[in-house]
């Protein structure tokens, strides 16, 4: 873990242009400017290439996608990829459906994401590998470094599949996560949220490697301090403990 990576972010509040789903765009704001990043969520399509220009990162997330935000977010991938600023994709729920699974595909024809970031059952889907899957939710079990590899490999960018063990594959390298709480999975939106942390530590000056498990690990960290404080019985109260401990330093959250 590189903290300079969270301090850099905090430096420069990052703005973070978000196509996302409706169920948690709220939550993902609060979550981000906790951590130190500026949200801008926009998915006009009239207005998709001028807010990416201006943004520092941009994350596609189709949890809630239409035909009119699918042309929205690939504008803005399309912008973000000519000013070189990073994409991060997350194909929210792209095995439920044929419309979500053909929607993918079109964004991945026509941008390059810098990572692509979901769970198990939803790269697992990307390439082609049998996973069991009930609507966003991944609830198979099997190789979950071959999901990450070969997502890296055949649509060469960085990987990272989460779950009770985050896998981070590149090109070249395979990297565990095992920070984390089991409460991340009874709140909507945890894997969203850190797609949006993803892309902030995307936009500092360090090797992806770095910035995918500072990323990672740091939010894992933030659960487990969260989880810890006084009063938390269960999802609710851990909700508003996990967001303060998104603005914490890193060497706080290490100390608990
Ligand atoms: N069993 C677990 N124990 C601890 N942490 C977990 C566990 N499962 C997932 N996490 C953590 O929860 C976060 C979200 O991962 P998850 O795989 O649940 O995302 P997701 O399915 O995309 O979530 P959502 O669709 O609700 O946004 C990650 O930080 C991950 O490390
Ligand atoms: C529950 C749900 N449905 C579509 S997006 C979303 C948020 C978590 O992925």
């Amino acid at each position: 873990m590189n903290f300079d990576i969270i301090k850099e972010v905090r430096e420069n509040t990052p703005l973070i242009h978000h196509l996302t789903n409706q169920v948690v765009m709220n939550f993902t704001a609060n979550g981000l400017l906790s951590f130190g990043g500026a949200p801008i969520m926009a998915k006009a399509e009239e207005e998709a290439n001028e807010v990416a220009s201006i943004a520092n990162g941009v994350l596609i997330n189709i949890g809630t996608l239409t035909s009119q935000e699918l042309k929205a977010m690939i504008q803005a991938g399309k912008a973000a990829n000519r000013k070189g600023i990073p994409v991060v994709l997350d194909p929210v729920g792209v095995a439920a459906t044929p419309f979500r699974s053909d929607a993918v595909k079109q964004i991945l024809k026509e941008v390059h994401p810098t990572v692509i970031k979901g769970n198990a059952g939803e790269l697992a889907h990307l390439v082609e590998i049998p996973w069991k899957t009930k609507g966003v939710e991944s609830i198979g079990e099997g190789d979950v470094e071959e999901i990450a590899s070969k997502t890296a490999e055949i649509y060469q960018t960085t990987a990272i599949v989460t779950g009770e063990t985050d896998i981070i594959s590149t090109e070249k390298s395979i990297i565990h996560n095992k920070t984390g709480h089991i409460l991340l999975t009874k709140v909507t939106g945890a894997g969203c949220l850190l797609g949006s942390i993803v892309t902030a530590c995307l936009t500092t000056n360090h090797p992806i490697e770095e910035q995918t498990l500072s990323a990672v690990k740091f939010y894992g960290m933030a659960a487990e301090f969260a989880a810890s404080q006084k009063g938390v019985t269960g999802p609710g109260t851990f909700l508003p403990q996990f967001i303060d401990a998104l603005s914490l330093d890193a060497d706080v959250l290490e100390r608990r």
